[in-house]
């Protein structure tokens, strides 16, 4: 899609609770912006830039006004979040009731009516920005659980505009979305699509069950197909129509930089810092309980007790990116797991060499890359995830066909990556044979793995995902 964005407004909008850049302050007081945490941003920001749209969404800090500005070469209209909405909406609603509930409920959700208030209004003034901006039948793409409410909010505001929504998490099971006191309103305001997307078919065909239930609208009943066969919802006048579409990389992007003489000279180097280890496992994750990265640790302390791991021929790397750190269950969790870090650390570390090297902080994206091209096994190991781009992430950047990886049937990327070591992460005894597998793998049993994984990224690209879910929202009859 070509579009632009003039004084008339933007044809082509995308709508997300945060920003591709955050608002940062250093500790000297100044100002920045730095790349926003999550899959979310990687995914889009290449789709943005190729259709030279405009981003609607949150700086990432309370108070704050700013104008519209343009950040290399995308036009972003931030949207204004008081100190109690970010408490309420974000914090709360979004992630302290949304997403546990549709994570399986791995954690408790909690549901409380000035949270949902909150959750509504600030919506509202989502839908209110986008109106604003966009032009006479523009397109505009909302994204994710945090803006369900904006499909219909928009729609009662500008029906000109072709609107198509996007759900990065799992969608979850019938019995559980049940739970939610608001569960009417959820589905009405995503039936304010014209395009409503998920990442499986299963979680489309949850959502098509619910329209009949819940709102009462005709739904069709054949199985939807991955990229094909979308539902549909009879709303009036309107067919909206409910597909799969599973979300990707820039795989050819991460391909070419993971190939640079640098960036292979930064892994050489990243191996010899670490004491040139014969293995190195390599976790990657937000610090999210929906990662699993508890499993992981409790598999690889088990397995260096019971003497099948060495600790001085193998080491582990564990990136964990801050998140949401005044979420009660996160502050927790993040204390859990450092515990963890520390005694495996206490039993098996020498002077020197750690046996798990911890990092609570962001990594520039070179130095990820590197950290890829370095690993002999990924340990993607979640509960639950909606699909985890880390996953794909790593063979795109193994194009001399080394490493293996670990992967959770419970990520979404499981359906695809179907050459990986798969795994139930609750199942502490398969973990750990899968990661001594992983580590001491048939180099030419690798070597086909690695080439199915790659296939299957390096086919599926970002730009196949958006350009999949555009097409059929270009498709709709208006
Ligand atoms: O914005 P935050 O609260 O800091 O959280 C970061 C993002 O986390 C989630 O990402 C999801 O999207 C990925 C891409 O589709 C997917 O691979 C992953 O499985 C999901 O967890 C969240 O959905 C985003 O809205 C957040 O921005
Ligand atoms: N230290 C880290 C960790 C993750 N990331 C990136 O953050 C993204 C995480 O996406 P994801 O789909 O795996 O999971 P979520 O964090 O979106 O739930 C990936 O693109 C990672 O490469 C990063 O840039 N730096």
């Amino acid at each position: 899609m070509a579009a632009s964005s003039t004084t008339s407004g933007a044809d082509f909008v995308v709508v997300a609770n945060r920003l591709p850049v955050d608002l940062d302050t250093q500790p000297d007081g100044e100002r920045r912006w730095k790349r926003s945490p999550g899959g979310l941003v990687t995914a889009l920001e290449p789709v943005l830039r190729s259709n030279d749209g405009a981003w609607v969404g949150w700086t990432g800090v309370a108070d704050v006004d700013v104008d519209t500005f343009v950040e290399d070469g995308l036009t972003l209209h931030p949207v204004r979040l008081s100190a109690a909405e970010v408490t309420e909406y974000y914090e709360g609603f979004s992630n302290g009731t949304l997403w546990p509930l549709y994570h399986d409920v791995v954690a408790t959700p909690e549901y409380h009516r000035h949270w949902w208030n909150s959750y509504v209004q600030v919506n509202q003034r989502f839908a209110e920005a986008t109106a604003a901006i966009a032009a006479q039948g523009a397109t505009v793409w909302v994204q994710d659980y945090q803006l369900q409410l904006v499909p219909k909010m928009l729609r009662e505001l500008r029906p000109d505009l072709t609107i198509g929504f996007f759900l990065h998490i799992p969608f979850p099971p019938v019995e559980l979305f049940m739970q939610l006191p608001w569960r009417t309103e959820i589905v009405q305001g995503l039936l304010g699509a014209d395009l409503i997307g998920f990442h499986l078919p299963g979680g489309a065909q949850n959502f098509l069950y619910l329209s009949r239930r819940l709102a009462g609208q005709p739904a069709s009943r054949a199985s939807v197909g991955v990229r094909s066969r979308p539902g549909t919802v009879e709303v009036g006048d309107r067919t909206v129509r409910v597909g799969a579409f599973p979300i990707s990389i820039d795989s050819g992007q991460l391909d070419e930089l993971s190939r640079r003489p640098e960036v292979q000279a930064r892994a050489a180097e990243i191996r010899a810092e670490l004491g040139n280890p014969s293995r190195i496992i390599l976790g990657v994750d937000r610090l999210d309980y929906t990662k699993g990265i508890d499993n992981r640790l409790h598999a690889l302390h088990e397995l260096l007790a019971e003497g099948r791991i060495d600790a001085d021929e193998t080491v582990m790397v564990q990136l964990a990116t801050p998140s949401r750190e005044n979420v009660g269950l996160y502050i927790k969790m993040r204390e859990g797991i450092e515990q963890q870090v520390g005694r495996i650390n206490g039993d098996w570390s020498k002077v020197g060499r750690p046996a798990v090297h911890y990092l609570h902080q962001p990594v520039p994206r070179e130095e990820l890359v590197a950290l890829f091209v370095a690993a002999d096994v990924m340990l993607v190991t979640p509960v639950r995830d909606g699909m985890n781009l880390v996953a794909k992430e790593y063979p795109a950047c193994r194009g001399d066909l080394g490493g293996a990886l670990v992967l959770s049937e419970f990520a979404g990327a499981a359906a695809e990556l179907k050459d990986a070591y798969m795994v139930n992460p609750h199942d502490l005894d398969g973990v750990k044979d899968a990661l001594v597998a992983a580590l001491t793998q048939d180099p030419t049993e690798g070597r086909r793995r690695m080439r199915g994984l790659r296939r299957q990224v390096l086919t599926h690209d970002v730009d196949r995902w958006a350009r999949s879910f555009l097409d059929s929202l270009g498709g709709v009859e208006q």
